[in-house]
C-alpha cells in the first residue's frame, strides 16, 4: 500500500486555546507509519532490561556499537557516528506553526501542509529492510502531575537503547494511552533503507544516516518528525523536541514552562535546604554545575537534572519544577576526576559513549580525561591517534549517555513527582568579556530581561562558527517551538502568579570571563560553588532571614559587596576579582545598543516591560561616573 500524505492527527486542536490534548488512536497511528514507512517488522519494545541487552548484542554484532574492556568498563560501549552526524542541525530544525508569526523570527517556519506533503516524500520507504521500534516513553515519573506521554518510532537500535536511559520506556505507557491519556507522538527514520523501491539490497552500514535531514515539529497538533540523523539532540525525541520545543508550546498553552535548564538541591553548612534552576547554552557548563563538588567546606550540592526543567506553580503559590528526563546525555572532553569527580563515578559502568577515543586496553579516553594521553589511542573516527597530529582524539561533542541513577550524588527527591520548590533562578553564558561572574536581578521583571539577552560564544553543540558570539535568550534560541518574544512575555505571566514571598530570585553569572593574555580569570567547576553560596544568601536576605549586606548596586544587577562572596582558600588574585566583578559604562552602553537592535527583530512582540527595562538599563548606566 502507498501511502502518499502523512496520517494527520485525528483531532487538530486548534494553538492558544488552552487544550492540550490532541487525542489519537494509538495503534491506527503505529499502523499508518508502518504503511508509510515500509519497514520489515514492528516491534512493541517495554523497556526492560533483557530487551536493551538484546538491542546493545544486536548492535555490537552489526558493527555499530564495540563493547568496552568488561573489567575496566562493565556494561559499556563505544559508538562511532558518520563523521557528518555529530551534532544538531539547527538549519533543518523546523517550526511547522500554522501562522508563521507563531514560530517567531528565530526558528525556521514552514507551513505545516506543505511540510507534510514534503516528509512524505522522504520517509515513504524509508524504513525498508528494517524494524520498526514502538518506544512508549513518560517525560517525567509515570502518571505524575507535571508528567507527559508520548510515543517514538524509530527504526535505529541505538536511538531505541538512548530513549531507554534518557526517559521512562515502559508498557504501562501503553495501558495509560488506553485508559484515555494524550501522548505526542514522534516518529524517526535514520533514513537509509536496505532495499530499494525496486527490490535491490542495500548493504547496512555500522551509522546509517542521511545526508538530507529534517528535524520537523508541528506545535499545534503536537507532533515530531525527525528523519536523516542518528544524534541525540535530532533522534531522541523526548529531550530536545519534546520536552523543549513541543513542550514549550504546551506550556504556553496550560500556563507552564519547559526550559533549558539544570536543577541542583544546594545544602548549607547550617543544613538550610534550597533548589536552584540554571539556565545555560549547550555546552556551556549545566551538567557540571548539576554535579559539583563543593570546594566549599560543610556545603553540599546533589543532583537533580543536567538539562531540562520543567517549571509549574504549585497551589502554595512557590514555583515547582521537575526534571523530565531519566539520563544524562553529557559532554565528554573537559569531564575529569579534577573537573567533575561525580560524572567520572557515573560513567563507571553501564554507558554508551559516542565518538570518544578507544585505549589500547578497551577503554575510552578524551580531551581533558587526563593530562596526557595514554599510548596507541585510536581515534572517534577509528583512525590511529598520536598527540600533536592536528586532529582532536575525541570529537569536541563527544557524549555519554548514561542513567541519572548512577549518580553518586542523585539527590533523593529527584523523581518526586511533584518536583521540588525553586529559591533561585540561574542565566549564564560563556562570555570572554564585559559580564560579571554574578550579579542579581533587581525584580522579576529585570530577572526577564537578564534571560531575555543572554548572549554566549558558540560551541560544538550545533553546527556553526565555534566561538562566534550569538544571543541565546534563556539559552533556548535552538529550542523554543514558539516566538522567543512571546516565551518572555509568558515568563513575565507566570511569575505574577507566584507568591512574591516565596517567588524565586534571578539571576546571571558567567564563567568564562578571561583576560587580556585569554587566560579564564575564574577557576569554576567546584568553585562555583562559592557563587551558589552568594545566591542562596541573597535569598535569605530577601526573605528577612539575615542582616548582613550582601550586595551593592551595578547598572547590571546588585553585585556581591565587598567580603560578600566566600574567596577563602581562593587561587584568585584581589586584581582579577575585580576584573570578574567589573562592569564597563562603555562597553555596556554598546551591549544596550546591541539589545535595542536584538529588540527590534522581534517587532511589536517584545513586552512592553522588557523595554522598560533596557530604558532602565541606560538611566543606569548613564548615572555612572
Ligand atoms: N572554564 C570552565 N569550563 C567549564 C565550567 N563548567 C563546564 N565547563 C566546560 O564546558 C564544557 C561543557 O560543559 P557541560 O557541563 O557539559 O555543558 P552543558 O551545559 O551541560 O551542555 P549541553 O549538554 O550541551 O546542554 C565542558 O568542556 C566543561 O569542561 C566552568 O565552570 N569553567
Ligand atoms: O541535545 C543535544 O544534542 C545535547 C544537548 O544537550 C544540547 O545540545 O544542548
Ligand atoms: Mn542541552
Amino acid at each position: 500500500m502507498t501511502v502518499t500524505t502523512l496520517p494527520p492527527a485525528v483531532d487538530r486542536t486548534p494553538a492558544r486555546t488552552g487544550a492540550a490534548t490532541v487525542r489519537r488512536d494509538l495503534r491506527a497511528w503505529v499502523a499508518d507509519v508502518a504503511d508509510l514507512t515500509e519497514p520489515d517488522a514492528v516491534v512493541w519494545c517495554d523497556g526492560s532490561p533483557a530487551e536493551r541487552q538484546a538491542l546493545l548484542d544486536g548492535m555490537v554484532a552489526a558493527g555499530t556499537l564495540i563493547p568496552l574492556d568488561p573489567v575496566l568498563r562493565p556494561g559499556s560501549y563505544l559508538a562511532r557516528s558518520d563523521p557528518s552526524d555529530v551534532a544538531r542541525v539547527e538549519s533543518r530544525t523546523f517550526i511547522c506553526s500554522r501562522a508563521q508569526a507563531d514560530a517567531g523570527p528565530t526558528n525556521n517556519w514552514r507551513d505545516p501542509d506543505a511540510m507534510r506533503a514534503e516528509l512524505a516524500g522522504v520517509f515513504e520507504g524509508s524504513m525498508r529492510g528494517r524494524t520498526m521500534y514502538v518506544v512508549p516513553f513518560s517525560m517525567g515519573p509515570l502518571g505524575g502531575p507535571i508528567s507527559q506521554l508520548g510515543v517514538q518510532l524509530t527504526d535505529s537500535p541505538y536511538v531505541v537503547v538512548g530513549m531507554q536511559t534518557m526517559t521512562r520506556v515502559s508498557r504501562r505507557v501503553v495501558a495509560m494511552i488506553d485508559a484515555g491519556a494524550s501522548f505526542v507522538p514522534a516518529v524517526h527514520s535514520v533514513g537509509a533503507p536496505l532495499r530499494t523501491v525496486s527490490g535491490t539490497a542495500v548493504a547496512d552500514v555500522p551509522w546509517p544516516c542521511n545526508d538530507t535531514k529534517y528535524i520537523a515539529h508541528f506545535p499545534e497538533t503536537r507532533e515530531i518528525w525527525s528523519f536523516g540523523s542518528g544524534y541525540g539532540g535530532n533522534a531522541l525525541l523526548g529531550k530536545k523536541c519534546f520536552a523543549l520545543r513541543i513542550a514549550s508550546v504546551m506550556g504556553r498553552d496550560e500556563g507552564w514552562l519547559a526550559e533549558h535548564m539544570l536543577l541542583v538541591r544546594l545544602t548549607s553548612p547550617q543544613g538550610r535546604r534550597y533548589h536552584v534552576a540554571a539556565a545555560f547554552p549547550s555546552a556551556c557548563g549545566k551538567t557540571n554545575l548539576a554535579m559539583l563538588t563543593p570546594s566549599l567546606p560543610g556545603w553540599r550540592v546533589e543532583t537533580l537534572g543536567d538539562d531540562i526543567a520543567w517549571l509549574r506553580a504549585g497551589p502554595d503559590g512557590t514555583l515547582r519544577a521537575i526534571n523530565p528526563e531519566a539520563g544524562f546525555f553529557g559532554v565528554a572532553p573537559g569531564t575529569s576526576v579534577a573537573t567533575n569527580p561525580a560524572a567520572i563515578a557515573t560513567l563507571d559502568h553501564d554507558t554508551v559513549f559516542t565518538n570518544v577515543a578507544l585505549t589500547p586496553d578497551g577503554d575510552v579516553w578524551w580531551e581533558g580525561l587526563t593530562p596526557e594521553p595514554p599510548e596507541g589511542l585510536v581515534d572517534w573516527t577509528g583512525q590511529p591517534w598520536e598527540p600533536g597530529c592536528g586532529r582532536p582524539a575525541a570529537h569536541p561533542n563527544s557524549r555519554f549517555t548514561v542513567a541519572a541513577a548512577q549518580c553518586p550524588t542523585i539527590a533523593d527527591s529527584w523523581e518526586d513527582p511533584d518536583g521540588v520548590p525553586l529559591d533561585a533562578i540561574v542565566f549564564g553564558g560563556r562570555r570572554a568579556t564585559n559580564v560579571p561572574l554574578v550579579a542579581q536581578a533587581h525584580s522579576w521583571e529585570h530577572g526577564v530581561f537578564l534571560g531575555a539577552t543572554v548572549s554566549s560564544e558558540q560551541t560544538a553543540a550545533a553546527e556553526g562558527t565555534v566561538g562566534e558570539l550569538r544571543r541565546d535568550p534563556f539559552a533556548m534560541l535552538p529550542f523554543c517551538g514558539y516566538d522567543m518574544a512571546d516565551h518572555w512575555a509568558h515568563w513575565l505571566r507566570v511569575g505574577a502568579t507566584l507568591d512574591p514571598a516565596t517567588r524565586p530570585l534571578v539571576f546571571q553569572v558567567n564563567w568564562f570571563r578571561k583576560d587580556a593574555a585569554g587566560r579564564y580569570l575564574w577557576p569554576g567547576f567546584g568553585e562555583n560553588v562559592r557563587v551558589l553560596a552568594w545566591i542562596v544568601e541573597q535569598v535569605d536576605r530577601a526573605r528577612g532571614e539575615r542582616t548582613d549586606v550582601g550586595a551593592v548596586p551595578s547598572p547590571v544587577g546588585l553585585l556581591p559587596a565587598p567580603g560578600a562572596l566566600d574567596t577563602s582558600g581562593l587561587d584568585v588574585t584581589d586584581e582579577d576579582l575585580r576584573a570578574l566583578l567589573d562592569v564597563d559604562p562603555r562597553t555596556w552602553a554598546v551591549e544596550a545598543d546591541l539589545t535595542e537592535d536584538f529588540f527590534a527583530g522581534f517587532g511589536d512582540r517584545v513586552p512592553a516591560a522588557l523595554h522598560h527595562q533596557l530604558a532602565l538599563l541606560r538611566e543606569r548606566l548613564s548615572g555612572t561616573p
